[in-house]
């Protein structure tokens, strides 16, 4: 069998614990769970106790985030890191370009060399903030061809939101598997560690390193007690572990990455540290399926607002102003009376970075594709291209599907400073611009 068929096999029907920020437990060892206390004088099994804690040890009780974990070996026992190359990753505060108040946008990543796997793969677009600081997110894309082999990564400045947009990926982390496919999106914590492995030759896809609060679910207010993401619709891994070296082999030293404060460092570990037996607590990783995003909008008048799209949320000190959004445009039916439908011209306080898994977006007839990404930062004015707003303000307005994509936005309080590897990639599209030419005066006094 190829690693991808393994790796599609394993994926193949996975056990999951389903809920949003809920505490779970699981096993993968019978008994392996203490029973009534976290800190045995000898933990079950002879596993070594262990808290991994997201959050500070007194935060309120609903933001709080730790989790216990039971595993063969305390992850205390590593060698020393040393740094290694960062490769096209880089960390906030983003210095090396200066914020640029024009609207960008890129075309796919290139296909990488042979041999890329998904930490090589990964390549910074730019970002916000400071990871020293535990404030503002990145965005990164990954192009990736080859499995992480005998190699695991953790990110100590801020979780990972994985959202794929070519082929599967398996996760296998510190509290389980997980696949997250195109249209599906993956979270992983801050601190877990993990392995990507792939379920097709060649993927690709976007991932927001949100370094400050972690994701939750936004309020609904007036919506009530149910819509948008569900909470139940949030997947969880069951305990899985692997035994000694890389693929269970004790003569197969482990490579352990941690990105900290924007560089990685490497250590060789004697032993897989994705060895947790058992775990209970709420800093977890999961997958949630895009599709399953209950959307809603008007059915009346008007084009409501796309925060009305919000999956997560990580919110700031100041209510309502997110550090960082994800939003989904997700299939939906547009009803709205005597309006101009596709998204408005506007200029925002929030910049956007906006993303595409498949098919097209309804604000822009072209350039803007799958595995490409626009940036409209703070105030830069943007809104339907010519052709768009030609097109939807002539249009017959009967009810409408809209169900030929999937797009998405991290949507930021803060500009997001494109890397210069970003300003001066080849994939930068020219003449951006242009799409907003021809926008004829039609005023007539
Ligand atoms: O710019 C965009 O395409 C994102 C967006 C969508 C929308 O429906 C309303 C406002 C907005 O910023
Ligand atoms: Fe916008």
């Amino acid at each position: 069998m190829t690693t991808i068929e393994q790796a599609r096999k394993t994926a193949e029907g996975l056990d999951h614990l389903s809920g949003f920020g809920n505490e779970h437990s699981s096993e993968a060892v019978p008994g392996a769970l203490p029973i009534g206390r976290n800190s045995p004088q000898r933990a079950p099994l002879g596993l070594y106790a262990e808290q991994l804690s997201g959050t500070a040890f007194t935060e309120p009780r609903a933001h709080n985030r730790r989790s216990w974990l039971y595993r063969i070996r305390p992850s205390a026992a590593h060698p020393r890191f040393v740094r290694t190359g960062n490769g096209a990753l880089s960390g906030a505060p983003f210095t090396d370009s200066a914020p640029d108040p024009n609207r960008l946008r890129w075309g796919p990543l290139p296909d990488p060399p042979a041999g890329t796997d998904f930490l090589d793969g990964l390549w910074t677009l730019g970002g916000n903030g400071d990871a020293a600081q535990r404030t503002g997110m990145a965005v990164h894309l990954y192009a990736a061809n080859s499995p992480m082999t005998d190699r695991v990564f953790s990110d100590a400045d801020g979780e990972l939101l994985i959202v794929p947009e070519r082929g599967g990926l398996l996760l296998r982390t510190e509290f389980g598997l997980l696949r997250a496919d195109p249209g599906h999106v993956a979270l992983i914590p801050r601190g877990v560690r993990f392995r990507v492995e792939l379920l097709d030759e060649s993927v690709r896809g976007y991932v927001c390193e949100n370094y400050g609060r972690p994701f939750v679910l936004p309020d609904l207010g007036p919506i009530g007690a149910n819509g948008l993401a569900n909470a139940r619709d949030f997947l969880a891994p069951v305990a899985a572990y692997e035994d000694g070296g890389a693929g269970g082999d004790a003569d197969r030293p482990v490579e352990v990455v941690n990105k900290f404060c924007g560089n990685l460092w490497r250590a060789e570990y004697d032993h897989s540290p994705l060895d947790v037996v058992a775990w209970h607590g709420n800093h977890l990783p999961y997958v949630y399926d895009l599709h399953r995003f209950n959307v809603l909008g008007s059915i009346s008048y008007d084009h409501p607002d796309p925060s009305i799209f919000t999956v997560l949320t990580s919110p700031s000190d100041t209510p309502g102003l997110a550090g960082v959004d994800f939003v989904v445009f997700a299939p939906r039916w547009l009803v709205g009376e005597d309006t101009f439908r596709p998204p408005y011209f506007h200029r925002n306080v929030m910049s956007e970075y906006m993303g595409l898994i498949e098919g097209a977006y309804d604000a822009k007839a072209e350039g803007f594709v799958p595995g490409g990404g626009s940036l409209h930062n703070m105030m830069s004015a943007h809104g339907p291209d010519r052709e768009t707003f030609d097109r939807a303000s002539t249009a017959e307005l009967k009810p409408q599907k809209v169900d030929n994509g999937l797009a998405f936005m991290f949507e930021t309080r803060w500009p997001v400073t494109a890397t210069a590897q970003a300003m001066a990639a080849g994939h930068l599209q020219s003449g951006y611009d242009d799409v907003w030419q021809g926008l004829e005066r039609h005023f007539r006094s």
